[in-house]
């Protein structure tokens, strides 16, 4: 028999590119017989951060055996100076240029492949329109939560009734959600930003299911009133498909001899002593606010991993310790904690043992994955719909602690309040000890949903049976 071709269009961000990837391969783990993948890969975008090791990761997917081969998609020059920040508006058009090559690429499987179907990365639905002329099924891939998917598809409701914006109430949430929670394009409702999201949330309700990397025990509510249609109006709601947690654990850095550095450091730490911050692929502070981090977990006493790159054109630079961290800082925490200046292999850290608590942007993977590993989070956001998911992890699941992040005064957060946050979350006072219960819970869930039988594997094998 002829197999069915399943074609991905992910942008190349870490969480976007490896989340559907990994999504492929656990289709093609109980459909190999049947289905066979191509990924349309961008290998730049300007303002994207690669994921770290995209190259090394691409290659170990090639080589896994499984019918999965990436095509690489040419490199083009933005069309505008000012279309190279990485927002919504200007990956989209960046995609729009590419519009030919993709449908090249498209046209040629189809020639050889007639029964082929697209997920695109909800970044990617500016290509809906041109599958549905090729007569090609199009999904879309949400990388986010279902409840950032739900504002997206309420927002033109939310928008048009809401005239004071105190507060917002969304079908599906218990608790009124603050503007200032709110995403950041959300809160500029005259940005290209805004109105992106408005005009693609429309695209995504023309595909034939919205994948979401989510798990029906973390989000039940939003995800049923999503299925019940409550976020939309006049038309249908496409079938919804929660799938996650979709994580990618495969570390490159097995195939090399030596553990990495910031392991081996780990291997000498007590278990549960250490707090880890990252910050996603993009996550940059000014070397002010560096400083105030330095002076807060200093001041907390507490073991300490920090993942520290700053601010960098095209994408963050690696930091250079010596003038951005306070005079003699390294000296004085050599015995307690580790400033690593670069990427890490975050999955591998967060399952160690000795990681006690995770200082994060709250971005939608690094909260996938530290639920997954039932680490509790200090939610540090910083921009996109960072806001928004640390408000549902705090408030709505009591998943995390938050750290008091003065948004009017552009994020900043005073040493003080760093060394408070990292005394709750490595601390055991009662509300802590709820969050930890609260992250032991969904460790199990989490996993439980995507084992055979689970509510993602039962979701991912209706999805499959849908092509
Ligand atoms: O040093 C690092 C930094 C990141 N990662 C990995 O990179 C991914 C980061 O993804 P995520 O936590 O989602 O953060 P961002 O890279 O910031 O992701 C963007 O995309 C997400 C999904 O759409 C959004 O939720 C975020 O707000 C947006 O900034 C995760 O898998 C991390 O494990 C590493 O392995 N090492």
């Amino acid at each position: 028999m002829a197999k069915k071709g399943l074609v991905l269009l992910p942008i190349p961000a870490a969480g976007h590119l490896k989340a559907m990837v990994e999504t492929a391969l656990k289709l093609l783990h109980h459909h190999s017989d049947v289905l066979s993948v191509t990924v349309l890969l961008m290998n730049s975008i300007p303002g994207v951060s690669l994921a770290p090791n995209h190259h090394t990761y691409i290659h170990s997917i090639t080589s896994s055996g499984f019918d999965i081969h990436f095509e690489e998609l040419p490199l083009i020059d933005p069309p505008h100076s000012d279309e190279k920040d990485g927002s919504p508006a200007s990956i989209s058009l960046y995609i729009q240029k590419l519009l030919p090559h993709i449908n090249a690429s498209l046209s040629n499987i189809l020639s050889s492949t007639p029964s082929t179907t697209l997920i695109v990365d909800f970044f990617a639905s500016t290509v809906v329109d041109e599958a549905k002329k090729l007569g090609i099924s199009t999904y879309v891939f949400f990388t986010s939560g279902a409840a950032m998917l739900a504002l997206v598809l309420y927002g033109p409701v939310l928008f048009d009734k809401k005239k004071s914006m105190e507060v917002f109430e969304l079908p599906g949430m218990d608790e009124p959600i603050p503007y200032l929670s709110l995403p950041t394009s959300f809160t500029m409702t005259n940005s290209a930003s805004f109105s992106w999201f408005l005009y693609h949330g429309r695209r995504f309700l023309e595909t034939k299911g919205m994948i979401i990397n989510t798990f029906t025990a973390l989000e039940s509510q939003v995800i049923k009133a999503l299925e019940d249609g409550l976020y939309v109006h006049g038309s249908p709601t496409p079938p919804i498909y929660p799938i996650g947690p979709v994580i990618s654990l495969q570390n490159p850095s097995n195939e090399e001899k030596e553990q990495h550095e910031t392991i081996k450091w780990l291997d000498g730490q007590d278990p549960g002593s250490v707090v880890f911050l990252c910050f996603g692929s993009m996550g940059t502070f000014t070397v002010s606010q560096v400083k105030e981090i330095a002076h807060g977990v200093e001041r907390s006493g507490h073991r300490f991993l920090w993942s520290l790159r700053m601010t960098g054109l095209p994408v963050p630079s690696n930091a250079l310790l010596d003038e951005v961290l306070p005079e003699k800082f390294l000296e004085r925490t050599r015995d307690r904690g580790l400033v690593w200046p670069a990427t890490v292999h975050q999955t591998e850290i967060l399952a160690h043992r000795a990681v006690g608590g995770f200082v994060s942007h709250c971005g939608w993977n690094s909260i996938l994955e530290s639920l997954w590993f039932g680490v509790p989070m200090l939610s540090w956001p910083l921009y996109a719909e960072q806001h928004f998911n640390a408000y549902r992890m705090v408030k709505s699941h009591g998943l995390a602690v938050e750290l008091r992040v003065d948004r009017k005064d552009g994020g900043f957060v005073s040493g003080e309040e760093v060394e408070n946050g990292v005394r709750v979350l490595m601390g055991d006072s009662e509300e802590v000890k709820k969050v930890k219960e609260r992250c032991g819970q969904m460790k199990v869930e989490s996993r439980r949903a995507v084992e055979e039988g689970g509510s993602s594997f039962v979701s991912l094998q209706r999805l499959a049976g849908s092509f």
